[in-house]
């Protein structure tokens, strides 16, 4: 099988174009970077729109719900709509509320940002942790004997927190020890690309309480197919017609070959072009470009 073609030409942009109908976008790494838009990621968006594609935007960040993302959208001069947003954030509270159909008497314990808390009540499901500000301190000695494991927590969930500490660790990991209690994660990433460089993860979040609770989190953000299946059965595209835009080999790029779908690499944000042209690649890109604005440049050219 060729391996990946860069796109660099007129004909190949409108041969890549014409390829599909749908395209489903990565956000860190392909259309910003932090709140820094990569360059003509806005322009190709309209473009893609003026042809009457169809954009759907599947992110791992779980920091912002779809609606905080329709306002960091609109900040950066581009219009979303909550429908077309499709987070790591609302796959796992779809997942709570569809799937487990967790009981109303059960909260979610949160290591993680508003994104997820905003999610889950949008779900109509309880919560604790999180932003709770009484828990971004240090443990104290009296924490020892004070934290034990509540029953009214069902499920510890795991995302990219900005504020993670041995307190939250230690409420997360006492109640994990509790066989009832489900082990989740929105995302596994093992970086978070931000402002030219790499941060970690929110793989690195549920990493200790994996080490120490010796379970595995089910995780809902890509290349998870379970999120695949929610994106398919809300928007129902034939995948050989949909393309999955990313920077990331292991969680975008895959999600996007197990699903059926077609591939775009773009190299501004986590993986190089040598790890998309290295003969042991994790997954097999059909296509890539050094950023997505390449598409409009090259047409306006
Ligand atoms: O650690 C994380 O959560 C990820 O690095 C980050 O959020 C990835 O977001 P995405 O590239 O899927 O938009
Ligand atoms: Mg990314």
């Amino acid at each position: 099988m060729a391996g990946p073609a860069k796109i660099t030409t007129k004909e190949q942009v409108e041969e890549f174009l014409n390829s599909y109908d749908d395209f489903l976008f990565d956000c860190d790494g392909v259309l910003w970077q932090g709140d820094q838009l990569l360059p003509y990621a806005a322009e190709t968006l309209d473009l893609l729109r003026s042809k009457g594609k169809r954009l759907i935007f599947v992110t791992n960040n779980s920091t912002k719900s779809r609606q905080a993302y329709t306002k960091k959208f609109a900040k950066l001069g581009i219009t979303v709509t909550a429908e077309e947003i499709f987070g790591s954030a609302y796959s796992s509270a779809i997942y709570l509320s569809k799937v487990v159909k967790l009981p109303k008497d059960k909260k979610v314990l949160v290591l993680g940002e508003a994104g997820i808390e905003e999610e889950l009540a949008s779900e109509g499901i309880q919560y604790v942790g999180g932003t709770d500000p009484s828990l971004r301190r240090d443990i104290a000695p009296e924490d020892y004997d004070k934290i034990v494991p509540d029953p009214s927590i069902g499920c510890v969930l795991c995302g990219l927190d900005l504020h993670i500490n041995y307190l939250k660790l230690s409420m997360a990991l006492i109640n994990l020890q509790v066989p009832e209690t489900i082990f989740l994660a929105t995302n596994i990433d093992s970086t978070y690309p931000t402002n030219g460089k790499l941060f970690p993860g929110a793989g690195t979040m549920s990493a200790p309480l994996i080490l120490a609770s010796k379970r595995q989190p089910i995780s809902l953000g890509k290349p998870s197919q379970a999120m695949m299946d929610c994106i398919k059965a809300k928007f129902d595209f034939a995948p050989a017609r949909a393309c999955m835009v990313g920077d990331r080999l292991d969680t975008d790029m895959r999600f996007g070959v197990e699903g059926g779908l077609g591939t775009l690499f773009v190299l501004t944000g986590v993986n190089t072009e040598a790890d998309v042209l290295a003969a042991d690649a994790p997954v097999a890109v059909k296509n890539y470009m050094s950023k997505l604005g390449d598409i409009y440049e090259i047409l306006k050219n």
